[in-house]
């Protein structure tokens, strides 16, 4: 199959997600229409109430379309799965257990055997630099360390899909620029399809190969704009004139908007 007729990972075709509210009915997303290579890192940017976490859920089958529909690998999405990791701003780890245990515990769920268990959880473990760590108790990380934990957890059950929602928001702005490197060391490995949820444009334009800019009432797709910065992206990334006027391009888009 060549590069042109490959089927999308993820391909939201024509996605309308309407709720009642007060009686009348609310556009959260209209009309949606994208199509993710394998392999592909797209970030979301856009105002609050714009649509992007509803995107993401409905890829994720956490949510159903009103109208329109999403496939990932060429099937209609019908609920969650182990093809798709879910990362959120929240971290949500077990407090009661270690970085290696919750690290485990999808896996124990998905009854996967216990050696096979702590094989693909130091794996993961070690990818996000926690080795360290693994026996330590989530109270005793610091907000990075236990976002690691998170993605840990999710790369452990091998998804070759990331939905991640804000998942630096909650960082201080040097750690989250550190886990913005990691992700990208990890994604240049693995080369996982990653739909990335962000406030922040520079984080938007430094991560991906493409920026989705995103405008409310109804939630649509304003823009979507290259980013075609090679990889690996670095501290010079940033400084550099090509760099800057992407991230100008993508502000414009995402604060004026009419
Ligand atoms: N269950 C619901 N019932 C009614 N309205 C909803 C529901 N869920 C979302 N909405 C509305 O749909 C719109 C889109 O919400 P969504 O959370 O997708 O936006 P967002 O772009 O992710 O926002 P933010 O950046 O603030 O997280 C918002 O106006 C929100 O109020």
């Amino acid at each position: 199959m060549s590069s042109t007729t490959q089927q999308p990972k993820i391909d939201f075709q024509d996605v309308t997600r309407v709720y009642e509210v007060n009686k009348s009915e609310f556009y959260a997303v209209n009309g949606v229409n994208l199509a993710v290579a394998d392999g592909e890192f797209i970030t979301i940017v856009g105002p609050s109430g714009c649509g992007k976490s509803t995107l993401l859920n409905l890829a994720a089958g956490l949510d159903d379309p009103s109208a329109g529909q999403v496939l990932v690998d060429g099937l209609a999405v019908k609920g969650p799965g182990p093809d798709r990791g879910v990362i959120f701003q929240q971290y949500a780890l077990f407090p009661w257990l270690t970085v290696r245990k919750n690290v485990e515990f999808g896996l124990k769920v998905a009854k996967v055997s216990a050696t096979e268990r702590r094989h693909r959880a130091q794996e993961v473990i070690e990818l996000v630099g926690l080795t360290d760590f693994a026996e330590s108790l989530p109270k005793t990380l610091s907000g990075g360390m236990k976002q690691r934990c998170a993605i840990a957890r999710a790369y452990a059950a091998n998804p070759n899909l990331l939905l991640m929602d804000e998942p630096f928001g909650a960082l201080d702005a040097l750690t989250r620029v550190r886990m913005q490197e990691q992700l990208l060391e990890t994604w240049s490995k693995q080369r996982r399809t990653v739909l990335f949820i962000t406030h922040d444009v520079d984080e938007s334009v430094y991560l991906a190969n493409r920026v989705v800019v995103m405008a409310a009432r109804p939630g649509r797709i304003k823009e979507v704009i290259e980013v075609p910065l090679p990889y690996p992206r670095t501290e010079e990334t940033r400084l550099s004139p090509a760099f800057v006027e992407i991230r100008n391009r993508v502000w414009h888009a995402v604060y004026h908007q009419e």
